[in-house]
């Protein structure tokens, strides 16, 4: 688990090295505030996203389920800032199994709540689908707007960045493949 206290303590020490006065009163519940919302956007990291898949239901559906516009927040692990925006899902069922369709937007959301890359947050979302729903196909795009591209560094905002997972059929049926990113698209 999340360790708070810390948490607590590291960040009076950043204020501290900031410069900032930790013990001034606007910011001495600063650093349990902090230490929550840390709990809170990295409790992916604790839980186990194949936990969120385990509703099926008998469906005979052998074409594409997509849930588009999954909205997100990650944090970017090279600066600890974060990068957020859309992510879309879709897979090929197989076998007569379908999954809960919020089951997909929950693995999105356990990925997420990680110190994350935008690659690896697409890969991981792709491989446990292809895996646990036992997929034919399985495709990820996920854009997004990254802060420390915007409020740092390079200064960029606006700028968006699209990562896609291709897993299964939907990697070599080419018709298949643009049909799902016609979906996305449109
Ligand atoms: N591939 C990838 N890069 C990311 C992601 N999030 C942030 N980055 C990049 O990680 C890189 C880290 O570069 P460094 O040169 O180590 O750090 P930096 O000096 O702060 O880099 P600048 O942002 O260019 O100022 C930057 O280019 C970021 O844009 C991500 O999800 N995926
Ligand atoms: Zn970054």
């Amino acid at each position: 688990m999340v360790d708070k206290e810390q948490i607590r303590e590291a960040v009076g020490m950043i204020l501290d090295a900031i410069g900032e006065d930790p013990d001034r009163e606007g910011l001495l519940e600063t650093p349990d505030r902090v230490a929550r919302m840390y709990e809170e956007v990295f409790s992916g990291l604790h839980k186990d996203p194949a936990d969120d898949l385990q509703i099926f239901f008998n469906q005979a559906h052998e074409e594409l389920v997509l849930v588009k516009d999954i909205s997100f927040y990650s944090m970017c692990e090279h600066h600890l800032l974060p990068f957020y925006g859309k992510a879309h899902v879709g897979y090929i069922p197989e076998n007569g199994k379908v999954t809960g369709l919020s089951k997909l937007a929950r693995v999105v959301d356990s990925f997420a709540k990680r110190p994350q890359l935008q690659e690896r947050l697409t890969s991981q979302v792709a491989d446990l689908i292809m895996k646990n729903v036992e997929a034919r196909g399985v495709i990820v795009v996920v854009e997004a707007e990254h802060m420390c591209m915007t409020m740092r560094g390079i200064k960029k905002p606006g700028s968006l960045t699209t990562t896609s997972a291709v897993r299964g059929i939907l990697q070599n049926d080419q018709a298949a493949r643009e049909e799902a990113l016609k979906l996305i698209k449109d």
